[in-house]
């Protein structure tokens, strides 16, 4: 690699060891940082500090992908200039652990940094036991903000005059151009955000008692540094109460934000969706993006956006809140037949009756309740401040929220709801509540009907297939977005519609109930249909027709949802993708017995358990509940959990549609959500 000895330079670069016709054009600066001399340097993919007047990345103190660069900037003054750089790195570690990321264009050469960083610390490390020489660590130590692992790096380098006058940024030869440092950062700049515009208005939602209560704390210590350090301009709240999320954003001025940042856990962007989708602007309000910094207890949209190795860095999180770009995701229209408006608790105490909806658990009794879909209701009480209450349909027989995350109702959602009160055991108490819905081995009691439609499908090996190919186009853009599956139905004001019906509607279907429909996914060799579902029948394999089927398996739990982990070890929905018009359905089949249940612990964080016989795994259009116990029915679990996006909601009648007109946008570095390719195990290869 040719290089010049004057203060900046563009040379033919780097071989980027995989394609040897290619050489990546550097852009070098030199540099001064604490009096020692410098170099700064950028090509296509990479940034990297030198120590000494070299640029060879081999002999880097530090780089980066440019995803990693937060701001680059010049500010002249008379001696020359201070030449600022804020980004993020990975801490050099010497047991070559550094935790690269999964940025396409770094991966070609993941293991060259690796291997760069290892030999860099190594150096460090001799320069270390060599007692003659400064301190090697004085420059790291300068460099450091507050972020660990990701670490915030600011670079405050000088420029000095000399150096000024003799740089060019175009290569040797050309006129002198006093303000190249300014071009130098600039260019840097442009590559640092390629799908974005830098310095984001951002509304910073932080919810102090979100997870294990640490939120506030980490948002000043390691997250609004970093937005800072990115030039972000920040308006905080600091959330008081149930449902402030939900007001924020049904009363946020669009145009003074360029994104919502929730310092929190799932619940409160849920809160923000149903905000959103309560205003009469609902399309214009949910084109603002959102970005989830975890700091809950479960944090899966985090999950799914970073992966789970990186789902819970908060440095990575706030660099997706910088400059992710917003990923469409279906948004579920759920309705559930309307209850008279119970009181609403005044202690918040407990924290399921905080997460309640309208303040009251969902075992209290209310005083009417549908017995069956189409059964008339209670009268709906007008809306009042409340504004849970809001995202109700006010004078309509049933009530309308919003849920872009999951729907759980038997063991599923007992899990989750009903081991609340062992919150001080973490992640144990799932473990704990899953083991003890085992043992009790109960089924179910529903009806469930689904519309697979002209998108759903039984067939996995379709589903596996579709995920790569959607995955792979991200990859191929470089985590840009593009239009999702399903495109947002025009905005013509009326986005609360539904499709398919409310469910307080009987069901387009002839006669009492729908047709039974078993679940047998034609992808599998015919032996494990076959013993899954002895009836089965060859017409039926072709798949159902686009109407309405009731299942008639007896279940254990149904698990609806939209996105793959639904946990860290809990990949439920691994061919979940944002906009496909689907609503993934896993039930677990009381069939399977306890061995069945058993068996979806293991490998539940890889996602193989859809493969698994004791689980029945499909997309829908759109489906119905109906629990057959009322609720407060002391044979259900604290009288009956309904889970909608982690939340209590009454046990009645639930009817789940991807709603047409809505689409909730989350930001995203990727694209896509990152989730492992899950390939059916050898014998069920069909
Ligand atoms: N100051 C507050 N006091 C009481 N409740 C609050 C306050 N601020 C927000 N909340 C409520 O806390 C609920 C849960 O918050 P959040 O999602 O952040 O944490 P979590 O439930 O622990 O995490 P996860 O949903 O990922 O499991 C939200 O639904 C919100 O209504």
């Amino acid at each position: 690699m040719g290089e010049e000895s004057n203060g900046a330079q563009t040379t033919a670069g780097r071989d980027d060891g995989k394609d040897p016709a290619r050489i990546s054009p550097v852009e070098s600066i030199e540099v001064t940082i604490e009096g020692k001399p410098a170099r700064l340097s950028f090509d296509d993919d990479l940034f990297w500090l030198n120590r000494q007047s070299s640029a060879e990345p081999a002999r880097a103190y530090l780089l980066v992908p440019h995803q990693l660069v937060l701001h680059a900037s010049f500010i002249p003054d008379s001696d020359g200039g201070s030449l600022l750089v804020r980004l993020l790195s990975p801490p050099l570690t010497s047991t070559g652990a550094t935790p690269l990321l999964p940025f396409k264009k770094s991966k070609s050469r993941a293991q060259q940094i690796l291997e760069l960083q290892k030999s860099l610390v190594e150096e460090e490390e001799a320069a270390a036991r060599d007692t003659s020489g400064s301190s090697p660590n004085k420059l790291q130590a300068q460099l450091e903000g507050p972020c660990t692992n990701l670490r915030l790096i600011k670079i405050e380098a000088r420029i000095e005059s000399p150096a000024l006058a003799a740089g060019t940024i175009n290569g040797g030869g050309e006129a002198v151009d006093p303000s190249f440092a300014s071009q130098w950062a600039a260019k840097l700049m442009r590559l640092a955000y390629p799908h974005s515009s830098p310095h984001r208005r951002l509304k910073v939602l932080v919810n102090p008692v979100g997870g294990p209560g640490k939120a506030l704390p980490l948002f000043t210590n390691r997250i609004r540094p970093v937005l800072e350090a990115a030039g972000c301009k920040l308006d905080v709240t600091i959330t008081t109460h149930i449902n402030h999320g939900l007001e924020l954003a049904r009363d946020l001025a669009l145009d003074q934000y360029d994104a919502v940042v929730c310092v929190s856990g799932d619940g409160m962007l849920h809160e923000v969706l149903n905000g959103f989708a309560v205003r009469n602007d609902a399309q214009t309000a949910l084109a603002m993006p959102v970005a989830p910094i975890p700091a809950g207890s479960g944090n899966a949209v985090a999950l799914n956006l970073l992966g789970v190795a990186q789902g819970f860095n908060l440095a990575l999180a706030s660099l997706n809140a910088i400059k992710g770009t917003p990923l469409p995701i279906d948004v579920c229209s759920v309705t559930q037949p309307a209850i008279a408006k119970p009181k609403r608790s005044t202690t918040a105490a407990s924290r399921s009756k905080r997460r309640s909806m309208n303040g009251v658990p969902s075992s209290s009794s209310t005083s009417t309740t549908a017995s069956s879909p189409s059964s008339a209701v209670a009268t709906l009480e007008p809306a009042d401040a409340d504004p849970q209450e809001l995202t109700t349909a006010p004078a309509k027989p049933y009530s309308l929220h919003y849920s872009f995350l999951s729907q759980a109702i038997g063991l599923m959602a007992d899990v989750d709801l009903g081991t609340e009160d062992m919150r001080a055991l973490g992640d144990a108490r799932f473990v704990i509540g899953y083991i003890g819905g085992v043992l009790a081995n109960k089924v179910c009691e529903v009806d469930l009907d689904v519309k697979l439609g002209e998108r759903g499908t039984m067939n996995k090996a379709e589903m596996r297939k579709k995920v790569l190919q959607t995955n792979q186009r991200a990859d191929d853009v470089d985590g840009k977005v593009t239009a999702p599956d399903v495109p947002q139905g025009p905005d013509d004001g009326d986005h609360a519609s539904l499709q398919h019906g409310a469910v307080t509607d009987l069901l387009p279907v002839e006669g009492e109930e729908p047709p039974a429909l078993e679940i047998i996914d034609p992808s599998w060799p015919s032996r494990q249909a076959n013993d899954t579902n002895p009836s089965e029948n060859a017409s039926q394999a072709a798949g159902p027709g686009p109407g309405w089927y009731r299942i008639k398996s007896t279940i254990s739990a149904l698990y609806a949802g939209k996105i793959p982990y639904v946990a860290r070890d809990l990949l439920q929905f691994p061919f979940a993708l944002p906009g496909d018009g689907c609503i993934d359905m896993a039930l677990m089949l009381h069939g399977g017995g306890r061995s069945g249940k058993l068996r979806a612990i293991n490998g539940a964080e890889r996602g193989v358990v859809v493969y698994d016989r004791a689980l029945a795994y499909f997309k829908v259009e759109a489906y119905r509940v109906t629990p057959h116990f009322q609720p407060g029915d002391k044979r259900l679990k604290k009288g009956g959990l309904v889970s909608i996006d982690g939340e209590h909601r009454p046990y009645l009648p639930f009817q789940v549609e991807v709603a047409p007109k809505l689409k909730f946008k989350v930001l995203s570095l990727y694209g896509k959500w990152v989730v492992p390719d899950v390939a059916p195990p050898e014998d069920k290869d069909p």
